[in-house]
């Protein structure tokens, strides 16, 4: 982007952690660091913390559609991803607003925090399965929430494959391995395809997902190809999490990085 010129407009629709680390916070951060302007929809309040999620304030499905009706009626939003949806109303919401703006749809599943703590209960992964998952562009989970999803206890692969045949392309996250860790992409209808990078030895790693999922939302709203735009989110997850690798950040798992460094 040149000085001065308009960026894309990237929207987020996720919840809050008040330790800073995830949701909205993570996606705010990512967007901006990546010449992009964040616009966000808050869909549930968490009283967070490395260590735990202590509480949660879902927000009235009203509201989530009065700030999505907001947004578009005035910003050229270029993308969206969304984060915790919280309920199986508010993930019906984002499929009924979405499903016809000609978009590219980044979906997290987010259902585990990393602390252990569920985010989204049997309801909520039915309607992922009954309307956000067929408008999807892309949709992100990790393993656990691939198995959640599909409800099958296979390998990546075999779990990318399944999801990316209800409809979206599908990056399946995290297989952290000795040194490695590898993101499995699926289209649907194609062999799922294995994308490896270094592996940060670190416990901070708390809003990783959504970062990662944040940072791809730019590169497509930029329309980048899927498989380069994956590529370079994960890069710009791995240097982050290498920035916050040594951190002392409260006494659970510690936040990725979302200040600036350098940034490789
Ligand atoms: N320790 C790590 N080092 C480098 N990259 C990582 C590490 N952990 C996760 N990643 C990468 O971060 C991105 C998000 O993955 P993941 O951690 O699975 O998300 P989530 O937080 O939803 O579980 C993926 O590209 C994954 O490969
Ligand atoms: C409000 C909120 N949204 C999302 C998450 C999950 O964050 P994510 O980056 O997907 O996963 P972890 O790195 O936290 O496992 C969250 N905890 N809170």
């Amino acid at each position: 982007m040149t000085d001065g010129a308009t960026p894309p407009v990237v929207l987020t629709v996720a919840g809050t952690d008040s330790g800073g680390a995830a949701g909205i916070a993570a996606d705010l951060t990512t967007f901006s660091d990546l010449g992009a302007h964040g616009a966000s929809v808050v869909t549930a309040v968490t009283a967070q913390d490395t260590t735990s999620v202590r509480d949660i304030h879902r927000l009235p499905v009203a509201m989530v559609a009065a700030q999505i009706d907001a947004v578009l009626a005035d910003l050229p939003v270029a993308a969206v991803k969304t984060g915790m949806l919280g309920s199986a109303e508010a993930v019906a919401l984002v499929a009924d607003r979405f499903s016809d703006q000609g978009l590219p749809v980044v979906v997290d599943p987010v259902l585990v925090a990393t602390s252990g703590a569920v985010l989204g209960d049997d309801q909520l992964v039915r309607a992922y399965r009954r309307w956000l998952l067929p408008v999807a562009t892309v949709v992100t989970p990790n393993l656990d929430e691939a198995r959640v999803l599909t409800e099958v206890d296979g390998p990546p692969d075999v779990l990318a494959r399944l999801l990316a045949e209800t409809g979206p392309a599908v990056v399946l996250t995290g297989g952290v391995g000795s040194g490695s860790c590898t993101d499995w992409v699926a289209l649907p209808g194609e062999d799922p395809v294995p994308l490896t990078h270094h592996a940060v030895v670190t416990g901070n790693d708390h809003g990783t997902g959504c970062t990662f999922s944040a940072a791809l939302t730019v590169h497509l709203a930029r329309r980048v190809p899927l498989i380069s735009a994956v590529t370079r989110a994960a890069t710009y997850t791995t240097a982050k999490l290498r920035l916050s690798q040594h951190w002392e950040l409260g006494r659970g798992r510690g936040p990725i990085a979302h200040t600036r460094g350098e940034i490789a």
